[in-house]
């Protein structure tokens, strides 16, 4: 009778910075795992993420300590994927070819021995109580397996880190062949690579792509951790793109300059011109009010003017007129803000409207915190905190 081939088991390894862990980078496991196993030729028993040392220098780079919490923290989900700091806590950066190296080592020491792969109890009463888990499924919680010898370990990445092979000077072409041939890639696609492509283009990757196994990811999600920490610098919310107890992590430290008591940055996300809006339209019912907010990549400018009324009619309804120039490039910076009461400071109707000669006020990082001082207040500067005396 015809007997299926045992399947090959394999350690799935992820290197990267995870600066910060999004939820794509954890979803690569769960795609890989999923192709690996659909024809049963593979048993994808653990996964591995290894953010890359501190000695990598790349921009921006927070520093592995945080980077493994954050990783951990997002893991906690994970029934199957764990962090390893080893790469993260060597003082010179590692190549990928010797991350590999000492993970195979690892198994290759443990073949004779029989590896724990079920969870501790302490883990397991820990998943039980996480809502985020798949029930019933395959994984090694339920499995009473041992990672035996022959385990294969196999790099997983995205198209893009496929395509960095072909960066002058980034990768030697011997690290390419021995990840390749000795150990295997599993390569997800990314939205703006093409993988199938690139292995198309070159001899030395078409030679070994019985060795690369590309997945076309269907459910693309265009997520990296450079828009993460462009996001989070403008305290714009990154909710369901990174785990939530990810999102905690960096604002109790203050991380991509999201401002540690900005209450916003996670919770919800904030909309400033309604929140202005709203604020506005309470605290200065019988004005005329015209706020401008300019917004340019480096420097973000938020102007509230208040208009005398110019007669009871136009009061009544009220005028708001807002004008928004997103990221306009073209918007000189020196189109400095205006104080708020420009001409006449006189209150003929004794309304909210300011009594005393507008001051200036450093502008917070959190758009919330400007909006409830814009009365009485000139807004003006940066929106990277600093200090301006006021007057
Ligand atoms: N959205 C994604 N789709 C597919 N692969 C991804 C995605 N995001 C990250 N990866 C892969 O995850 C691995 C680790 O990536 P890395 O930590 O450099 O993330 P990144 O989002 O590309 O980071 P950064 O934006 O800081 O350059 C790489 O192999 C990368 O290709
Ligand atoms: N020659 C190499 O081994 C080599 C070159 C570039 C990046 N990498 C690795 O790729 C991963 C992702 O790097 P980037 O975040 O720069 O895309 C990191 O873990 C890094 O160490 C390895």
């Amino acid at each position: 009778m015809w007997k299926m081939a045992t399947p090959q088991k394999v350690v799935l390894l992820a290197c990267g910075s995870f600066n910060p862990p999004t939820i794509m980078h954890l979803r690569l496991f769960e795609i890989a795992r999923d192709e690996l196993q659909r024809a049963g030729k593979y048993d994808v028993i653990a996964g591995i993420m290894s953010p890359v040392s501190d000695a990598y220098k790349k921009k921006d780079l927070a520093p592995a300590t945080q980077r493994c919490d954050m990783v951990k923290l997002a893991l906690k989900t994970s029934r199957w994927v764990r962090l390893d700091t080893w790469e993260s806590e060597q003082p010179q950066w590692s190549t990928t070819v010797k991350v590999l190296r000492h993970h195979k080592t690892i198994l290759d020491n443990q073949s004779n021995t029989t590896i724990k792969c079920t969870p501790s109890k302490k883990r397991k009463k820990d998943m039980k109580n996480e809502d985020n888990i798949e029930k019933g499924s395959p994984t090694i919680s339920n499995n009473k397996d041992t990672c035996k010898d022959n385990v294969q370990l196999k790099l997983l990445c995205g198209g893009d880190l496929l395509e960095s092979f072909a960066v002058p000077g980034l990768w030697a072409e011997e690290d390419i062949e021995e990840i390749i041939t000795n150990y295997g890639l599993v390569c997800i696609t990314r939205h703006g690579s093409d993988p199938r492509k690139f292995i198309y283009d070159s001899d030395v990757l078409t030679r070994l792509q019985d060795h690369i196994t590309i997945v076309t990811e269907w459910i693309q999600q265009d997520i990296s951790s450079t828009k993460i920490r462009t996001a989070l610098r403008r305290n714009q919310s990154v909710k369901y793109l990174i785990q939530d107890s990810v999102i905690d992590f960096i604002r109790e430290n203050g991380m991509y300059g999201v401002d540690k008591d900005n209450k916003y940055s996670d919770k919800v996300t904030p909309s400033p011109m309604s929140d202005i809006m709203e604020y506005v339209e309470t605290s200065f019912p019988n004005e005329t009010i015209t706020i401008i907010s300019t917004r340019e990549t480096q420097s973000k400018t938020l102007r509230v003017t208040k208009e005398k009324p110019e007669d009871e009619q136009s009061r009544s309804p009220r005028r708001i007129q807002t004008t928004t120039s997103a990221l306009s490039r073209g918007m000189s910076p020196s189109s400095s803000p205006r104080r708020m009461m420009e001409d006449n400071d006189s209150d003929p109707d004794g309304s909210n409207s300011p009594k005393t000669p507008p001051q200036n006020v450093a502008c917070l990082t959190d758009i919330g915190s400007i909006v409830r001082r814009v009365k009485n207040y000139n807004v003006q500067g940066l929106f990277h905190p600093k200090k301006i005396q006021p007057k």
